[in-house]
């Protein structure tokens, strides 16, 4: 059931499929005699400076994963010199996680009760959480058929969303809002100074948006196909993105980055740096932290491999020309 819930997306499961397949309609057209040397693959992401691009993507529930939870997450996020997006959703207190590792950055998903959205993003400004994902994809929850015909409706006893808490103990439930407008985005930024990321973005039309609302970056995603089945693989949606932000702010994309050479497409079509979601759970519940930290290096050494073979050195040198559609 548990596995399920992490594999899984909404509907036909067409769009989770749709990621990983986009990818394999893609090749890469290597430059040569680059001399490229070592490769240097340092990001720098908001003034923080990380040792890859590949960074650790919001996802709920990792107690279900393994005992050592999000904490044992952000070590190994940590080790690898990288960002890891805690979820709003994580069954450790954001203190806690903190404690084990950072950098961090915290998602939310915006919840009606404006005053508790405000305590949450304090609370995990106060932890040291460095930049807000708001997920915008979300205005209701998405149809997970595994988890229906597996009855996953709860978190076991003992487990809850640590970070719902509000101040009398009691944990709320993560609320979906089909009432979030751009206007919401705007209230956000008077609670707290910290970069605004939105998660979710397919149309160009809203990363124009969320540019001119002054948002700080954007994050090309489809919920790992968990929330509309049917839409858009990620790097097929990334180039128009990419092009109508035109380096006004950074720009991530996540969903079905499984290689190294998966990471080199998406940095040549446009995008600043990754996340990767299900790679980072199924680690975890392999290996821990030290598992989360391998798999991480594991992409990192990939991308650092393909990139000589293509002819980089420096990420900003990847551009869309080293891209071809399969034949
Ligand atoms: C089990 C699971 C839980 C997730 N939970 C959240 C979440 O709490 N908040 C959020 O914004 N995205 C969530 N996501 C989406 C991820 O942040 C990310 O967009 C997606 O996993 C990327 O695709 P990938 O798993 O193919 O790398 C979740 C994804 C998975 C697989
Ligand atoms: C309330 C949990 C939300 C988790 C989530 O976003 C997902 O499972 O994709």
């Amino acid at each position: 059931m548990h596995a399920d819930f992490f594999a899984g997306g909404a509907g036909e499961e067409r769009t989770l499929r749709g990621n990983l397949a986009a990818y394999d309609r893609l090749r890469i057209v290597p430059r040569v005699l680059r001399a490229t040397g070592e490769r240097d693959l340092r990001t720098t992401l908001f003034g923080t400076g990380l040792s890859t691009p590949v960074l650790v993507a919001p996802t709920a529930f990792h107690l279900l994963a393994h005992p050592g939870g999000e904490a044992a997450t952000a070590e190994g996020a940590a080790a690898a010199g990288t960002v890891m997006v805690v979820s709003m959703a994580a069954t450790q207190p954001v203190e806690a996680i903190a404690a084990a590792g950072g950098p961090l950055w915290f998602q939310l998903y915006p919840q009606p009760d404006l005053a508790f959205t405000a305590a949450v993003v304090k609370r995990a400004e106060a932890a040291g959480c460095r930049a807000l994902v708001v997920t915008v994809d979300s205005p209701v929850f998405g149809r997970r058929e595994r988890d229906l015909r597996n009855r996953f409706t709860d978190l076991p006893d003992g487990l809850a969303c640590e970070n719902m808490r509000d101040a009398t103990g009691r944990v709320r439930t993560v609320e979906m809002d089909a009432t979030l407008g751009w206007d919401r985005l705007a209230r956000l930024r008077e609670v707290t100074g910290l970069p605004l990321l939105v998660k979710g973005i397919l149309h160009p039309a809203d990363a124009r948006l969320a540019v001119e609302h002054g948002m700080d970056g954007v994050i090309v995603s489809n919920h790992g196909g968990r929330q509309l089945d049917g839409a858009i693989a990620t790097i097929d949606a990334l180039p128009a993105v990419a092009e109508t932000v035109g380096r006004r702010v950074p720009v991530l994309v996540d969903g079905g980055i499984r290689r190294g050479t998966d990471v080199l497409i998406a940095l040549a079509l446009g995008a600043d740096a990754v996340l990767v979601g299900r790679p980072v759970l199924e680690a975890l519940a392999a290996g821990g932290a030290r598992g989360v930290q391998r798999r991480l290096e594991r992409l990192t050494a990939d991308l650092d491999h393909a990139m000589a073979l293509a002819g980089a050195k420096r990420p900003a040198e990847l551009t869309p020309d080293l891209v071809a559609v399969a034949g």
